[in-house]
């Protein structure tokens, strides 16, 4: 098992006093007037990830139906941004060769949901992102595009059209690079220049994760920070509207956590606005790197349902962090996501019991499990209801 590194005092003091990035020369989607990226202070975003980054690791092919179950279930939890699949190599990545039908889908039928949907697909390169626009050009009323997107509000009926967002992923180490993308980091970057572009040509959202960002299973624990914060000031630069920072084996701990989101500060990245936070729960440090992250000012977090997950290049790393543990939590401290606890631990029971896993965390194990002895002791006493 890798050891797990603190940082140094000498490289503590480095992130607070030392920008290794020039400041900032971006503009992303929050500068501009699109209206959508308004928040108030106490609410968090949930990005739910579960029917991509949580089944695209199953050995056995989960049938379309079903996952179209699990983002209809996602959405009347009330869950509004959805990774729904990935415009990836079959080869690579086989569980994920349905993603022109699930998006295909979408756009034909709808989803019911309380609030407006986005649904998120990856793309690692140009042939990935094509094949979703020729999928969106053959329905061009039916989602709504980055510039038309207005703020949620209490009158946006649910039915309203879906935005569709490209995801890019880079990584911050080469072998990881190297193992997920097949290129090193800076042809990755030359892909996603390209992808970006075309994605914004189709008035598209972009986010940008970067992978392996507090440890690589190939490399270790100590990815530098500055390395990081240099890649995320790249790929903002370039005119991704957000970056999702990868936790993708779990390594992360609190004090490094804090140091990562110091640089990208010191860096010019506005840590509030642009940035989410992708944790795994390998080493169960994932809810304590998110108080940390959330002291920091981070309002995004990506979760998967029933703690479903690991990365396909990433060997060990188990589950994301599931996401009845995030939003117990988070409501816990008094903020806002707008999920239905109970609702989304019962699609967690449901999506683990057909991929036929266990159920992923704490938080939906204990709801069930009350629920289950309350009927009992309503049953018992005769008080059935
Ligand atoms: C990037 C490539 C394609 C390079 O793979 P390559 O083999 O170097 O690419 P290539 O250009 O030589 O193409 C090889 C074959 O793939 C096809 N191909 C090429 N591109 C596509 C495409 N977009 N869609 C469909 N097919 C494609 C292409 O047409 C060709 O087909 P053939 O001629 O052999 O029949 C490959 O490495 C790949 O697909 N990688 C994706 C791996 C992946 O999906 N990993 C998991 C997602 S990332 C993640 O989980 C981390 C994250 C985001 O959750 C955050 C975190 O936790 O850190």
């Amino acid at each position: 098992m890798a050891r797990l590194a603190l940082p140094s005092r000498r490289l503590l003091a480095q992130c607070r006093s030392r920008p290794m990035v020039a400041s900032r020369r971006f503009a992303t989607a929050s500068d501009t007037a699109n209206g959508g990226q308004q928040r108030l202070d106490n609410h968090v975003k949930i990005v739910e990830v579960g029917p991509r980054d949580g089944l695209q690791n199953e050995k056995k092919t989960i049938p379309l139906a079903t996952k179209i179950e699990l983002i209809e279930r996602l959405a009347k939890a009330g869950l509004t941004t959805i990774e729904a699949g990935a415009f990836v190599s079959p080869k690579w990545v086989p569980q994920m060769s349905n993603s022109s039908e699930i998006l295909e889908h979408l756009l034909q039928h709808g989803t019911p949901s309380r609030a407006p949907l986005t649904f998120s697909f990856l793309a690692p390169n140009t042939k990935g992102l094509d094949s979703a626009i020729a999928i969106l050009s053959r329905y061009p009323k039916a989602f709504t595009r980055e510039s038309q997107r207005t703020p949620p509000s209490k009158d946006s009926p649910g039915t309203q059209k879906p935005a569709l967002e490209i995801a890019i992923f880079a990584a911050a180490t080469e072998s990881f690079s190297h193992r997920n993308l097949n290129c090193s980091i800076a042809d990755s970057l030359t892909r996603f220049s390209a992808v970006i572009a075309a994605a914004k040509d189709a008035d598209l959202r972009v986010r940008a994760y970067i992978s392996v960002v507090l440890g690589c299973p190939f490399e270790g624990p100590a990815v530098d920070p500055h390395r990081v914060a240099a890649l995320a000031t790249e790929l903002l630069g370039m005119g991704a509207d957000s970056i999702s920072l990868g936790d993708t084996t779990g390594m992360g701990t609190a004090p490094r956590t804090a140091e990562l989101l110091t640089c990208l500060h010191n860096a010019g990245v506005r840590v509030g606005e642009d940035v989410a936070m992708h944790f795994h729960d390998t080493y169960g440090q994932a809810l304590v790197n998110t108080a940390v992250a959330l002291e920091h000012g981070v309002r995004e977090f990506d979760s998967s349902v029933g703690g479903l997950g690991g990365c396909p290049y990433s060997p060990g790393a188990s589950g994301n962090v599931a996401t009845e543990d995030v939003v117990y939590f988070l409501e816990s401290l008094g903020m806002d996501t707008g999920v239905d606890l109970d609702a989304v631990a019962e699609v967690g029971a449901w999506i683990t019991g057909e991929v036929g896993k266990p159920h992923g965390g704490s938080v939906g194990k204990a709801l069930l499990a009350a629920r289950a002895r309350g009927r009992a002791e309503r049953e018992g006493s005769g008080n059935v209801g």
